[in-house]
Parts: C-alpha cells; sequence; structure tokens
C-alpha cells in the first residue's frame, strides 16, 4: 500500500525546488513565477477535477486529482506549508467529527 510518505517526499522535492534555475525545473518556474501563477494552476487543475467527475471517467479523474494534489502542495510550499499540517488538521477533525456540525449549525442561531 502506497503511504503517505510520497506526499512528504514530494514535499520535500518542491522545498528543494525553492531558488533553483526556473529553466531547469516545473515546479522552480511555477514558484519564481508567484502566488497569483500557482492560484491559477490550483484552480485550473480544481476545474478539470470536476469535468472528469462529471464525465465518469475514472482514470481521467484519479489523474486530474493526482495534478490537483500536485499543485496544492506547491501552494502550500509557497506559503511555508506543507502535507503535515494538512495532515494534521484531518487528523484533529477524525476526533471532533460530529461535535463541530452541531457547533457551526448551532453558531447562526
Ligand atoms: N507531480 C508532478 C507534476 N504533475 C504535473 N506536473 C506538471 O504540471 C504541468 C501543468 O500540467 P497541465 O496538465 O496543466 O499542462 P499545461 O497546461 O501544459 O501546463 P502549463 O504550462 O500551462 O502550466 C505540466 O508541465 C506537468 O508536467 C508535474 N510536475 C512535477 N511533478 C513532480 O515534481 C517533481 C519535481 O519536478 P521538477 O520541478 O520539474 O523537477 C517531479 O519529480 C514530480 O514528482
Amino acid at each position: 500500500m502506497i503511504s503517505t510518505d510520497i506526499l512528504r517526499r514530494l514535499a520535500e522535492t518542491i522545498e528543494a525546488r525553492k531558488g533553483a534555475d526556473p529553466a531547469s525545473s516545473y515546479v522552480a518556474k511555477l514558484l519564481d513565477r508567484g502566488l497569483d501563477d500557482i492560484l491559477k494552476k490550483v484552480g485550473e487543475e480544481a476545474v478539470e477535477t470536476v469535468m472528469a467527475a462529471k464525465d465518469g471517467d475514472r482514470l481521467h479523474l484519479v489523474r486530474e486529482v493526482a495534478d490537483l494534489w500536485f499543485h496544492t502542495l506547491v501552494l502550500l510550499a509557497s506559503q511555508g506549508l506543507g502535507p503535515d499540517d494538512v495532515l494534521a488538521e484531518l487528523a484533529r477533525r477524525e476526533g471532533i467529527s460530529g461535535i463541530d456540525e452541531k457547533n457551526s449549525r448551532g453558531a447562526g442561531q
């Protein structure tokens, strides 16, 4: 089974691209272009993910989600964050599942 190690390894590769020659690496090029271009790619990949799901093409969907995850890892790195921050948030929610929903329902009332 493939573990979350792949996310960490990929995040390390992305981190190592900071300051690298943009001509030598896609990640370095994207980081060099800046936040707006990274956000544009995340938006594009999110839309392509939705379209693949609507088409019912499961392989295409997996590939688009991989593109989306990859570009969100670049976004996180650009903000000084990484997959462990998101995994920790998901783990935190595991412990409060159901509670948040009740709280948020109550919050506006
Ligand atoms: N996982 C990926 C990955 N997924 C997608 N892409 C690239 O993301 C780009 C955008 O994909 P699109 O399908 O949107 O293609 P496009 O519309 O032609 O792209 P644009 O030029 O418009 O941005 C393509 O150039 C893909 O090659 C990736 N590029 C790199 N990685 C990983 O990042 C590592 C470091 O990559 P480099 O920085 O290039 O060494 C690699 O070893 C891989 O593990």
